[in-house]
């Protein structure tokens, strides 16, 4: 099957069989000057289906130089066909194909000579002198954005392209295209093919563009924001609501310190644009990353717990606990409540006023509860494993390289599976128990589940369906266990020793 950028040239079932490529060395041609790719097609199947399963890939894309009308390899695909062979290379000049001159000619033309041919075609090749030896180092980055090629008018090949999505982690295999790369998505078999990737500057300015967002939707803010406004009954800020109410506190960012305050039920969830978490994916579209293996001397990774309200994290993070309590603890966090009969200072909490609270950190209504990162730290610095449930808005708070975290998503299950587990299961508020969930409930919970996997994915390294609860427990503890011990993907500025 051949393409051009403007989309199939040729029926699906076509392929085309190439047995032998005529390398005709004639006198040295200064390669064309790289223009803008102006057509290009990508030469699938180039060879016969049924004596080599690897044909199946794609081979390389041409164009065409519109001053000179020569019709030139724009790149070879890696891991396909014609990057195997190893005959084909970027600026190599097309001059026959089948006996027929191809310069002068519209790329279309010569697909239609491609089609129709039967047999062996024969390739004439000048190639070029300039070539690079195409032994690029590769680089990992993840995904901070998502990507489809069919929806990009930019792409010199969109059946070229290949789509991702946040949080997919893309072995970047060329880079020599300062707008498109190639790439391949992790994991992936030695010998598949890389796909074109728009390169982080081309992003970048596709982002600034905005025709690669998803279906501008309303920003829903799934933090607490001060300006609020509780009379909107969007199903999206009825989940967002749900988020608050009838669930623990909530955390919020105050300089260094993880907040949470407590709602007594209220709704205070706003539609907010300043905390999108797509303003941060708009700087950094790809991340980079390296794998990473923790030094037995190091501090633990601390682990993050994020998940819609309700779902299961505190319970799941109390479960850890009690499971080993050597190894795994959390912070004791701050308060402004005054303590309760049974509670130690510094065992549930260090109980602080409100003045003071309000003093170093800022004004606000209500009771406060908040985790420092110095309460982390003292966690990490005795050995143990930290774990810290948190808001999905603070995880960019806390991915640092002094602490990095390991984020996994506690993800609901299907409403019926909620329906059957949580029968016996109460909402609880600030430690109080709240009320028994409710139909409702269900649907909002998943709905939220729902929105904060797709607003934040890019930064979740696991993920753990919380349906039934013995089962996640003794997943969660795998992972955690796999994340301390076992070589994981982290971006790079971590693990630099220059920073
Ligand atoms: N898998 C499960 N099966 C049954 N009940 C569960 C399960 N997971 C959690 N629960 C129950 O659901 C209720 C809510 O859980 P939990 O308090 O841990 O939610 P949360 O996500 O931590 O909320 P918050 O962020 O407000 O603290 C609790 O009563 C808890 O025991």
């Amino acid at each position: 099957r051949l393409y051009s950028d403007s989309g199939c040239v040729s029926p699906s079932t076509n392929t085309v069989k190439v047995k032998t490529f005529c390398l005709f060395f004639c006198h040295f041609i200064r390669p064309p000057r790289k223009t803008d790719e102006l057509f290009s097609f990508v030469l699938h199947s180039l060879g016969s289906l049924q004596t080599n399963p690897l044909l199946y890939c794609d081979g390389a894309t041409i164009k065409r130089n519109e001053e000179t009308g020569d019709i030139y390899i724009a790149r070879v695909i890696h891991g396909g066909l014609a990057d195997r062979s190893g005959l084909l290379h970027p600026g190599d000049l097309l001059v026959e194909v089948n006996g027929n001159p191809v310069g002068g000619l519209e790329p279309e033309q010569v697909i239609q000579i491609l089609i129709n041919s039967r047999g062996t075609i024969l390739f004439k090749v000048i190639p070029n002198p300039a070539q690079s030896s195409s032994s690029q180092k590769p680089v990992y980055m993840r995904a901070m954005v998502d990507y489809s090629p069919l929806q990009d008018s930019s792409i010199p090949c969109p059946d070229a392209g290949m789509w991702f999505s946040r949080g997919d982690l893309l072995e970047v295999v060329d880079q020599s295209d300062g707008h498109w790369w190639q790439a391949k998505k992790l994991p992936c078999s030695a010998a598949s093919c890389a796909g074109l990737i728009p390169s982080a500057s081309m992003l970048k300015s596709k982002q600034r563009e905005q025709w690669w967002c998803q279906p501008l939707q309303g920003h829903v803010c799934i933090r607490p924001c001060k300006h609020s406004s509780s009379s909107s009954s969007s199903s999206s800020l009825r989940a967002s609501a749900m988020t608050l109410i009838g669930c623990g506190p909530v955390l919020f960012e105050f300089g260094s310190m993880l907040c949470t305050e407590s709602f007594n039920g209220s709704v205070l969830s706003v539609s907010c644009t300043s905390c999108s978490p797509l303003s941060g994916a708009l700087a950094t579209p790809y991340e980079e990353v390296a794998l990473y293996q923790r030094p037995p001397q190091e501090n633990h990774r601390l682990i993050i717990l994020v998940g819609a309200t309700g779902v299961g994290v505190n319970e799941l993070r109390k479960r850890l606990i009690k499971l080993n309590p050597s190894t795994f603890q959390s912070p004791v966090p701050h308060t402004s409540r005054p303590i309760r009969a049974g509670e130690q200072p510094g065992r549930e909490y260090h109980f602080i006023t409100k003045e003071l609270f309000e003093y170093m950190y800022g004004e606000s209504k209500g009771q406060l509860y908040g985790t420092s990162t110095d309460a982390i730290d003292e966690v990490l610095k005795r050995g143990r494993m930290c774990i810290v449930d948190v808001e999905p808005h603070s995880i960019q708070t806390l991915r640092t390289k002094k602490l990095k975290p390991y984020v996994i998503f506690i993800k609901a299950p299907s409403v019926e599976r909620l329906r059957q587990t949580r029968r016996d299961a109460r909402i609880i508020t600030n430690y109080t128990v709240n009320r028994a969930f409710s139909e409702e409930d269900f649907v909002e919970l998943e709905e939220t589940s729902r929105v904060i996997e797709a607003r934040y994915r890019q930064f979740f390294d696991s993920v753990v369906v919380n349906d039934d609860l013995q089962d996640a427990c003794m997943q969660l503890s795998s992972i955690i266990h796999q994340a301390q011990h076992e070589p994981q993907w982290i971006p790079v500025s971590w693990s630099r020793t220059d920073e």
